[in-house]
């Protein structure tokens, strides 16, 4: 669908009173809105019971009503994106696998009348980009996410806003927050609005250990899982902990978070890492993987003894990991200042839709390990706050999502920077649970000498999910979600396709008294990082989301993911339900399978159900579903070949699980 915005059509932000018809959609800004639980639903004046909520509490209670409608945001964010980041971009991601181009289309698109707010349904659609975190393209013309120019929130405009919106104008192509100007800076351009959100640090030192999930009943059943490693000179893995060459203090702190013994990726992956190399690990959803890494890094500082590097005002970390989300980033500094507790290891984390000054001011302190966004981490980097020139360690967390081609010219772009230490002389370490072929041989050029590591056929969702799927259409899916919430305490993670229906559905849910909350990647990073606290905390027991919160998140006590719609690719859906049944936790999926929409996914849905021993039905086997299952497509075998490392790769046979370990 064409996703550019009418520039013609721009309102001005005072028009923050009244109805403005948009592409079918009434808006009333700053008034109330009315979900109606028949079909349409519309802003309405005259209901301000369920506006926005604008107060730290994310949920849709409130009665505020403001907020919403802002025209003059959508001036701000529209123009850029028409000659900016623009089609190319969609054509460029297009190509791989899993449908990013799908997956960028459909966040842009109204949704159809029965389902959405718009009565006319298609109208003003805004490519995204996705919900990741997307910013710091720019200086490639791509803009990052420059000029979405979704009819957004006016009432916020001038508070805060995300300093990814690329905020480049239609002549120069978007973006460009790499031009070198600091922020403010005079340079003819109309002024960006600056992010000022400084987060809180919501988990103190205090709650560390208690915020992770604690293992359950089939914990030991991981070590049934075969593992496959290939590459020359592997080291043997790990026994146990104690075992190890990790040092006593980190030891103690991993008996503080409560591990009693590694996962497997954990007994592989840490003494490679140990033994200097570079690393490519494959482990299923829940598996212990940000340990896997985290570890053995936290062992060399602390071997090192050595102090925080800076030179002046830049911060020179030994240690970068870089995520795909905002909230992967925070959680993964938060597994780092928890197995770094009372030690001299310094962490710290940059991301944006933040106060940049904020975490320059951070940054400048100095780090041992710095986590980041790569957009936030590239500006720090261009700017001068950090330098890469002491890097021992550089670290792609869901590896295969940072090098698709959403990412991949920002990789490439920090691993290719002059003050980047050369390759082999740093270790690279690459870990996701899907890692499509083709991102593998991307991959080989940032690696030296790997390792590659899979534990069970890569890809696969964990067995501790119990998959169903159900048939229904377009029109039932509304009534089958409530079925399944009515009267449950679970909870639970609805996974939907595009961000107004995040919102939507999180305003429907709500008015039908089930309290819910979302997040998405139009939400302000406040509101964002507050839905995952209140789901965390239990204030609110439904997230409804959108695939920005499909990857890496770790919430305990998640019991059911929900597929409201289903995703354009399997990885994106063996993440999703991913979110549940994880170190050895029971949980529950459950996807809504439209056959109009999501024909495509029932081949490779069928073969990640049958992979985990799970119920095919008929409708998927009819809808094109009925062949075996192929582990390869997965990215579940080491793309150099399985006899790769001449003999010394080896095979994990499944362990014996003896009575006493159950
Ligand atoms: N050895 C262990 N014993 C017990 N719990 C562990 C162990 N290792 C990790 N965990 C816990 O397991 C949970 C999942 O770990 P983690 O988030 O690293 O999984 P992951 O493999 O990275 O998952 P994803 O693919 O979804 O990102 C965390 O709460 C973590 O604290």
């Amino acid at each position: 669908m064409d996703d550019d915005w009418d520039d013609g059509a721009v309102v001005s932000a005072p028009a923050m009173t009244g109805i403005i018809s948009e592409g079918g959609t009434k808006f009333s800004a700053g008034r109330g809105y009315k979900a109606s639980s028949t079909g349409n639903s519309e802003w309405d004046s005259n209901n301000a019971t369920s506006g926005w909520d604008d107060a730290p509490s994310s949920g849709y209670q409130g009665n505020k009503g403001g907020g919403r409608g802002g025209r003059g945001d959508r001036e701000d964010r529209g123009r850029g994106h028409r000659d900016g980041r623009g089609r190319g971009n969609r054509e460029d991601r297009g190509n791989f696998r899993g449908g990013r181009r799908n997956d960028n289309d459909n966040n842009g698109e109204w949704e159809t009348p029965s389902d959405s707010w718009g009565e006319n349904g298609n109208g003003n659609g805004f490519s995204s980009g996705g919900d990741f975190e997307s910013e710091g393209r720019g200086g490639r013309g791509r803009g990052g996410r420059g000029g979405r120019g979704r009819g957004g929130r006016g009432g916020f405009r001038n508070e805060e806003r995300s300093n990814d919106w690329g905020g480049g104008d239609s002549k120069n192509g978007g973006g460009g927050r790499f031009g070198g100007k600091e922020d403010g800076e005079d340079d003819g351009a109309p002024p960006k609005p600056r992010d000022i959100y400084v987060p809180e640090e919501r988990v103190t030192d205090d709650d560390l250990f208690t915020t992770t999930i604690t293992s359950g009943v089939n914990f030991m059943k991981l070590d049934e899982i075969e593992v496959k490693v290939t590459g020359e000179n592997v080291p043997n893995p790990l026994t146990s902990f104690q075992s190890s060459e990790l040092r006593p203090h980190l030891l103690k702190n991993i008996e503080k978070s409560g591990y009693t013994k590694p996962t497997p990726i954990q007994k592989y992956a840490i003494p490679i890492i140990l033994a200097g190399r570079d690393l490519m690990g494959c482990a299923q959803t829940g598996s212990g993987k940000t340990a896997a890494f985290l570890l053995p890094m936290i062992n060399k500082i602390l071997a090192s003894q050595e102090a925080p590097e800076t030179d002046g005002n830049t911060c020179n970390p030994k240690v970068v990991v870089v995520s795909p989300t905002r909230e992967l980033a925070i959680q993964i500094n938060e597994q780092a200042r928890k197995f770094a507790h009372n030690s001299i290891v310094k962490c710290a984390v940059a991301y944006g839709g933040t106060s940049v000054s904020h975490q320059r001011n951070v940054v400048k302190e100095g780090c041992h390990i710095l986590v980041a966004t790569p957009g936030r981490l590239n500006d720090f980097v261009t700017r001068g706050h950090v330098s890469f020139s002491s890097v021992q360690f550089f670290v792609l967390d869901e590896a295969d999502r940072m090098l698709d081609m959403g990412f991949l010219p920002t990789v490439e772009e920090m691993l290719g920077h002059a003050s980047m230490t050369a390759t082999g002389e740093r270790q690279t370490l690459m870990f996701s649970a899907t890692f499509p072929e083709e991102i593998q041989h991307l991959a080989g050029k940032f690696l030296h000498n790997y390792v590659f590591v899979a534990v069970g056929i890569v890809g696969s969702a964990s067995t501790d999910v119990t998959q169903e799927v159900h048939l229904v259409t377009r029109f039932e899916k509304r009534t089958k979600l409530i079925e399944m919430l009515k009267g449950t305490k679970e909870r639970t993670v609805v996974f939907v396709e595009t961000k107004r229906n995040a919102d939507f559905l999180a305003t429907f849910l709500s008015e039908n008294d089930i309290q819910s909350t979302s997040i998405h990647g139009d939400r302000l990073q406040r509101e964002r990082e507050q839905a995952l606290w209140d789901i965390k905390k239990g204030i609110r027991h439904i997230l409804v989301a959108t695939g920005v919160a499909a990857r890496g998140l770790d919430i305990e006590g998640i019991q059911h993911v929900i597929n409201y719609d289903l995703p354009k690719s399997i990885d994106e859906y063996v993440h999703r339900i991913g979110r549940t049944g994880r170190v050895g936790n029971s949980g529950k999926a459950t996807s809504l399978f439209d056959e109009s929409c999501d024909r495509a996914l029932a081949g490779p849905l069928a073969n990640i159900l049958r992979q985990a021993g799970q119920n095919v039905p008929d409708f998927l086997s009819n809808a094109g579903g009925g062949g075996g299952g192929d582990s390869d497509i997965f990215g579940g075998r080491d793309i150099r070949g399985d006899d790769f490392g001449k003999g010394q790769n080896f095979v994990q046979q499944p362990a014996e699980i003896e009575e006493e370990d159950w």
